[in-house]
């Protein structure tokens, strides 16, 4: 599904060039679950960054389901992200004044689904999240547990191939954090594939695969 070829990245840092992504060979079959770890500014966010098409690269291949991503143009790159890819951040990342169904309606409405369709599919999938009567309050409103189930259900609402976690449990207390990896567990099962960067320990170590990052190189556990 994901192969990485030899990819490389640089940072400029003054008049230094920083190695962030050093070689880097990775391969995703579909229904994997990954986590990544390692110390701070080891390269794991940029290397998740990168596996998102927010970013690019320097050198290297990168194929995500036989497309070769490496050869696209920014416009393409952002339609392969909007359909294979969704997001889930450590903030969040959810707009304050909608609704928790509005909020997971947006993707929907950006595809250009129909009024009927989209409540239907946003109704269901709050519903798989654990939140069907909690669809109509605004983010005010909700528990932080809650608000990362809002932003899993607005990132599967597409069904989308890869779900990047980036610290999801980051914010959260421990009880809510293990609460959002046995979601995520619970959707790999279904059969959808993650790649998750954390910095806990447990939640890392309940993923079926371990990656690490040390300045910018990767290796498997
Ligand atoms: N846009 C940028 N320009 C220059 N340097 C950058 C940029 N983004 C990140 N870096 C540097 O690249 C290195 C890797 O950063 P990255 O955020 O990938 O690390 P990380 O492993 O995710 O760290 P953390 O665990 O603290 O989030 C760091 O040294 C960082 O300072």
């Amino acid at each position: 599904m994901i192969k990485l070829q030899q990819v490389n990245k640089w940072f400029k840092s003054g008049e230094d060039r920083l190695h962030v992504l050093n070689d880097i060979n990775l391969q995703i079959d579909a229904g994997d679950y990954l986590s990544i770890m390692g110390p701070s500014g080891s390269g794991k966010s940029t290397l998740l960054n990168m596996l998102g098409l927010l970013d690019v690269f320097d050198s290297g291949e990168y194929w995500l389901n036989d497309v070769a991503t490496h050869q696209l143009s920014e416009e393409q790159r952002a339609d392969v992200r909007g359909q294979q890819i969704g997001f889930i951040f450590q903030n969040f990342q959810l707009i304050n004044r909608l609704t928790a169904a509005e909020n997971v309606a947006l993707p929907l409405m950006l595809a250009n689904m129909d009024k009927a369709e989209r409540q239907h599919t946003v109704s269901g999938v709050l519903s798989q999240v654990g939140l069907a009567d909690r669809m109509h309050h605004l983010p005010g409103q909700l528990s932080g547990g809650q608000l990362q189930r809002v932003a899993i259900a607005r990132a599967i609402v597409q069904q989308p191939a890869l779900i990047l976690a980036d610290e999801p449990t980051g914010n959260l207390d421990q009880h809510a954090g293990h609460d959002i990896i046995t979601l995520l567990e619970s959707l790999n099962q279904q059969g959808q594939t993650i790649v998750m960067v954390t910095h806990d320990q447990d939640m890392g170590a309940r993923a079926k695969r371990h990656i690490r990052m040390v300045d910018g190189v990767l290796s498997e556990e």
